[in-house]
């Protein structure tokens, strides 16, 4: 008999309290526990259980030891790119997050969310009818935000189901910003969804102003200023992809162990890829600009003289993780995705690895938010697709009937 009327849904998978403190050597067989560094000793060089076993002994720089396994953990700390000690506990603490929801959307129970919690409108900027937080967006940003308080590392986090950032506490180092579950109006098919996050240092000339004012400017920062962005991909693969501004890795999940193992380092988006990613059923409200764009790639007639194929999820991290795997251009021309928490971090991480985001016609990075959910269009892809897409000029969708699915 299951208990769940009882408890919280988020609550009932398979996360007892106890695996957050593990630390025997016997070989996991329970999905998802990792060792969790805050909650051992609060230091980057506690190194986690291995994926696949082998030697101790360090051949340093990447964290790979000698078995060519190399975890998140190992790959942030002090044999890898060494990251302050802070930065890696919050890290520790947003993969954990999204693995407690990685669980959740592949639940048998992730269905009767909404039936236990009762949860369903509302949530940030306001948004209703289709854009509406589903039940799982809220759970995820419970989770997200209670392991951004448990990392004591967070002052301020702003996600996209809130209407205004959460101030957690005065003195942590860094600012969160975060879409905790995209693309969860597929949620019901099983199509791939992903959390999106970026990193910010708080900016301590602000720490006298009142609350909600220094809450607001610190999660109102240009993605120039991004330290960190990442996506957590939950498809077949539950795929990190993560840039501290030195190139764009990307780990997988290994179900047996809990870690998330290094499988792309460096990733670099291909300099032209053949593939177009868009809503092609808005064609006719698109501005003329765009229209022959994608006319051009598709018969073949661009700079590079293949015809294009199309593909598209309708989840912006799956996505743009196919794009940066394969190259060409993934885009939403209308105002629909949300600069702070959608455009910033993934547009850092596409420059990480060689390729571009833009708006269409400026640098996604260069902009400047003005309120947090604001909207823009939004292109991110291979560089000479980026560059031969903006030179038909006008590719922003200004027209928007009233889409309802
Ligand atoms: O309906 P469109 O214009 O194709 O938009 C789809 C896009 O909207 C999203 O679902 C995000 O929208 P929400 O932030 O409202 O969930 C993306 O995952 C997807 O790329």
């Amino acid at each position: 008999m299951h208990s769940a009327a009882a408890s919280p849904f988020y609550q009932l998978v398979p996360f007892h309290p106890k695996f957050q403190t593990f630390q025997s050597k016997t070989p996991l067989t329970t999905p998802y526990c990792t060792p969790r560094l805050a909650s051992i000793s609060g230091s980057a060089k506690m190194r986690p259980l291995r994926a696949l076993g082998g030697s101790s002994s360090s051949a340093g720089g990447d964290g790979d030891d000698g078995d060519g396994v190399v975890t998140l953990i190992e790959y942030l700390g002090k044999e890898g790119i060494d990251l302050k000690d802070d930065l890696v506990v919050l890290l520790d603490h947003i993969q954990y997050a999204c693995k407690r929801i990685a669980a959740i959307v592949a639940s048998p129970f992730s269905c009767s969310i909404g039936k236990q919690t009762g949860v369903g409108a509302g949530g940030g900027g306001g948004s209703s009818g289709r854009d509406a937080p589903k039940p799982l967006d809220i759970v995820s940003n419970e989770i997200i935000l209670s392991s951004l308080k448990k990392s004591g590392k967070v002052a301020v986090m702003a996600s996209e189901e809130n209407d205004a950032p959460t101030w957690i506490i005065d003195d942590g180092p860094y600012v969160v910003v975060t879409d905790p579950l995209d693309g969860s109006r597929n949620i019901d098919a099983s199509i791939p969804t992903g959390t999106i996050f970026g990193i910010y240092n708080r900016l301590e000339e602000l720490d006298n102003l009142p609350t909600e004012e220094k809450a607001q400017l610190n999660s109102l920062q240009s993605g120039s200023k991004l330290i960190a962005a990442g996506y957590v991909l939950y498809s077949s693969a539950t795929i990190l992809c993560v840039s501290f501004g030195s190139g764009t890795q990307a780990f997988t999940l290994d179900h047996s162990t809990g870690d998330f193992i290094l499988t792309n380092p460096s990733i670099k988006i291909p300099p032209r890829g053949q593939i177009y990613s868009v809503n092609d059923a808005r064609y006719f409200d698109w501005p003329e600009g765009l229209g022959q764009y994608i006319d051009t790639v598709r018969q073949g007639r661009g700079r590079y003289p293949k015809k294009y194929s199309a593909r598209y999820i309708c989840s912006l991290v799956a996505d743009l993780h196919r794009t940066l795997m394969y190259g060409g251009v993934a885009m939403n021309p209308r105002d629909h995705l949300r600069l702070v928490y959608e455009a910033n971090p993934l547009s850092f991480l596409v420059e990480q690895a060689g390729g571009r985001g833009s708006d269409g016609k400026n640098r996604i990075l260069s902009l400047q938010p003005v309120k947090l959910h604001q909207r823009l269009p939004l292109f991110l892809g291979s560089l000479e697709d980026m560059e031969e897409l903006e030179s038909f000029g006008d590719v922003q969708q200004k027209v928007n009937p009233g889409y309802e699915v």
